[in-house]
């Protein structure tokens, strides 16, 4: 029987836990009013954004974006050792500062501060201030701007920290976690690079790997941390029923019937796992002549945890030369011919896709990355991000149209490989989002979905579109 005493002790825990979970409320009820907050969905054709109660944009600022930059900090006091080996003794004093201002950044979140102008110069500083101001007021705070703004805004800011120090500038701070996943999908790799030597060019074996990069796409390191399904490669028809959207076929038609020089870019998204389907897709396509050349686009510095880098780029092909097995040693050797004869262009470095630019504003802020995409007759954007720049993060109907959903931005043929991971659809059946949510309302954050989406643009020979 409990003491008197003791069930007394237990009230007052039960108290003190209620109190505090009403003060939580109201601290939480008090936040949403002074922010404006708005507890009904967006609307069709609205931006998507943090101001939005029930939406994954709030849950990102409120919740997730604050414990990743924590998470940051913490690894960065853990691996101070590594970081003052690789970077230098004064990394330590560097360490200090950089730790303390991504304590400040996390504050001016949770706060929802207004963003700042870049005073760190770099070579898209001019180019950042000029995107924000561009901003109308009432879109400049991180639970007021459209989401795919402040979640860029942050990544850029990151970086901006880092590059105030002499140390650190060069330094990539989800290196470590990109490699060390690379190397824990090392066996599973392989299982699939033999599955994959002398494929024939037909159509079936195309959609297989173009499967294989859309389902590559379920992992990355910021939201779907686990690992792909280690038979992804024999049992790619099972997951054809999670496809939403499948238009691989005609993605085939429109590379066959294409016109020479057929060029196919990719517009890449993860490292390691996902960074090799999509070099497994290149190097059929190049091997079975769908094209004459893949040129792939990278990001410019660290991007959303994950993204691919030059370095990352360059890091997988050596680490694929060296390695213990010779299967990989073929096939960074074959990669690296590839690069020499130019089959394969690892594009220069372009700031657009680190901008905060989505991607119907490419035309007019970067015509020469317009223009050189238009020379491809496909090209491929891979992921949950990249879908989001396409569709400018507008909360657009599901079932509308892929293409219509582009805003005019079809410089040649424009596929997307997405494994869905955030809140925003288009080119859907009818009433599959809505059956879907009744089932799981967290299907469309877990990567479990995918859709394979073209608008095709026929191009006459020889055709540049400006
Ligand atoms: O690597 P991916 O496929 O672009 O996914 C990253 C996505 O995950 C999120 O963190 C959540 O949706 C987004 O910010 C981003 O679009």
């Amino acid at each position: 029987m409990q003491s008197e005493a003791s069930s007394r002790g237990d009230l007052t825990d039960v108290s003190i836990a209620d109190n505090e979970d009403t003060i939580e409320q109201l601290k939480e009820l008090r936040f949403n009013e002074k922010n404006l907050i708005i507890y009904s969905p967006p609307g069709t054709n609205d931006e998507l954004s943090a101001r939005y109660l029930y939406s994954f944009a709030f849950a990102t600022f409120k919740r997730r974006s604050p414990g990743f930059i924590q998470d940051l900090v913490t690894c960065l006091r853990i691996r101070e050792p590594e970081i003052i080996k690789e970077c230098g003794d004064y990394a330590h004093f560097d360490l200090k500062r950089t730790i303390w201002s991504l304590e400040l950044l996390r504050e001016e979140m949770i706060n929802n501060e207004e963003f700042q102008i870049f005073r760190v110069k770099a070579p898209d500083t001019e180019s950042w201030n000029a995107f924000l101001m561009g901003l109308t007021e009432d879109r400049r705070q991180w639970f007021s701007a459209v989401w795919i703004h402040a979640e860029c805004y942050m990544y850029r800011r990151i970086w901006s920290i880092f590059q105030r120090s002499d140390t650190l500038a060069n330094y990539d701070y989800f290196g470590d976690q990109k490699m060390s996943a690379t190397r824990n999908l090392t066996p599973m790799m392989r299982g699939i690079l033999v599955a994959t030597r002398k494929l024939m060019r037909r159509k079936n074996n195309f959609q297989h790997l173009l499967k294989l990069s859309t389902w590559g796409n379920r992992c990355d390191l910021s939201i779907t941390t686990k690992g792909p399904d280690a038979n992804i490669f024999h049992r790619i028809s099972e997951y054809d029923a999670d496809l939403l959207a499948d238009q691989s076929a005609n993605i085939w038609e429109d590379l066959t019937e294409a016109c020479e020089p057929i060029y196919v870019d990719i517009v890449c998204d993860n490292a390691g796992f996902e960074l090799f389907t999509d070099l497994l897709l290149a190097e059929y396509i190049i091997e079975s002549g769908l094209a004459r050349r893949v040129r792939f686009h990278v990001k410019a510095i660290p991007w959303f945890i994950s993204d691919v880098t030059h370095q990352d780029f360059n890091w997988m092909l050596n680490y694929f030369r060296k390695h213990e097995f010779k299967e990989f040693r073929a096939f960074g050797r074959r990669i690296h011919g590839y690069i020499r004869d130019r089959s394969f262009i690892l594009c220069d470095k372009s700031y657009f896709w680190t901008s905060g630019y989505d991607c119907s504003q490419m035309k007019r802020m970067q015509p020469c990355l317009y223009v050189y995409i238009s020379e491809a007759a496909l090209v491929i954007f891979k992921g949950d991000l990249n879908y989001r720049k396409l569709l400018g993060d507008i909360n657009y109907n599901s079932t509308d149209k892929f293409s219509d959903c582009l805003r005019g931005f079809q410089p040649t043929s424009v596929c997307a490989l997405r494994a869905i991971k955030s809140d925003i659809y288009c080119g859907l059946p009818v009433c599959t989002v809505e059956w879907l949510t009744e089932d799981n309302p967290e299907w469309m954050i877990s990567g479990e979905k995918a859709v394979i989406q073209v608008a095709i643009k026929h191009r006459l020979s020889g055709d540049i579109i400006v």
